[in-house]
């Protein structure tokens, strides 16, 4: 497995790869990875001839507010995870090989897709995200690649923006990653104080619930979020940011729970802000 930290050296391998007839995957993540990446690259693995993994920080798509700062780095224990995953190339850039002093131009979808859900509170994250998977997108030039359903509306964005901009590229969804008592698997579990780890269970505990009450017939999409949330409301250390029905394309809220829609949730535990989320099939 090759470490690269340059473009450069990125263009100059996936040429030779494809020189040879090879496909390639490509999983972008922002490290300190777990078991919900190496899901991703192993489906990669299986999928393509070559997986790159990109591990980057994206400043772009934090707010000044937002905890970019704080985010867990570790990037020996990275290497080694895609090594034992499979991954044939890691791209580490620092921030100014992929950003230029004088940058200026972003990839930004004008409907109303990144204003909902998490963009309600998180208004440029994803102009920050169209940017810097383009970016990857051009550099790696991948014939696939690989995004977890955790971040349901991300997965949403980067389909609408691969149509939009006509990248021949082919995006698939991975199913979210869980331990053992339900919580999703994410980076940021690591800023939960044994307490918040287990107030954090309120999230996964309301994914099931609203699955349960919709297998039993429920229909009104006001009826299933208001019992999610009293169930999130009974834990003292959680503050709901949203918890709300839309459709699993557009994003656009529903009032009617059908096929394809998605039940997504941000949930602050303490300061930590957690996403969950369950699709309607
Ligand atoms: N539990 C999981 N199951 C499946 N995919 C996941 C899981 N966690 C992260 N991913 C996917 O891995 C990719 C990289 O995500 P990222 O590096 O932001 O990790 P994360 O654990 O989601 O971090 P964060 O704590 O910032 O949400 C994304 O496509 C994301 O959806
Ligand atoms: C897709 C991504 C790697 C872009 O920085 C990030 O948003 C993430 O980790 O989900
Ligand atoms: N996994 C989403 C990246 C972010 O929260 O910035």
């Amino acid at each position: 497995m090759t470490v690269a930290t340059k473009i450069s050296e990125v263009r100059q391998q996936v040429k030779d790869w494809k020189r040879n007839g090879l496909t390639v995957g490509l999983v972008p993540t922002m490290g300190y990875l777990h078991e919900g990446h190496a899901s991703l690259i192993k489906t990669s693995v299986e999928h393509c001839d070559k997986t790159v993994v990109s591990v980057f920080l994206n400043p772009t798509q934090f707010a000044p507010n937002e905890d970019l700062e704080s985010y867990p780095r570790d990037f020996d224990n990275d290497k080694k995870l895609c090594e034992e995953m499979g991954a044939d190339l890691v791209f580490h850039p620092e921030v100014s090989e992929m950003y230029d002093e004088d940058s200026s131009t972003f990839v930004e979808i004008l409907s109303d897709m990144p204003k909902q859900l998490c963009g309600k509170t998180r208004p440029i994250h994803f102009r920050g995200v169209c940017t810097v998977v383009s970016k990857l997108f051009n550099i790696v030039t991948p014939d696939k690649a690989f995004f977890g359903e955790k971040d349901a509306q991300q997965l949403a964005i980067i389909r609408k923006m691969v149509k939009d901009m006509s990248y021949g590229i082919e995006i698939i969804g991975c199913p979210i990653v869980r331990e053992s008592d339900g919580l999703a698997k994410s980076s940021r579990n690591t800023y939960l104080s044994d307490e918040e780890r287990k107030a954090a269970l309120c999230l996964s505990k309301a994914v099931n619930l609203g699955k349960e009450i919709i297998a039993n017939g429920e229909k009104n999409a006001e009826t299933v979020i208001s019992k999610m949330k009293e169930l999130i409301n009974n834990e003292p250390l959680a503050k709901i940011d949203y918890v709300e029905a839309v459709d699993g394309v557009t994003m656009n809220p529903v009032k009617e729970i059908k096929e394809n829609t998605l039940v997504a949730m941000a949930v602050y535990i303490g300061k930590t802000r957690l996403i969950d989320n369950f699709s309607v099939k």
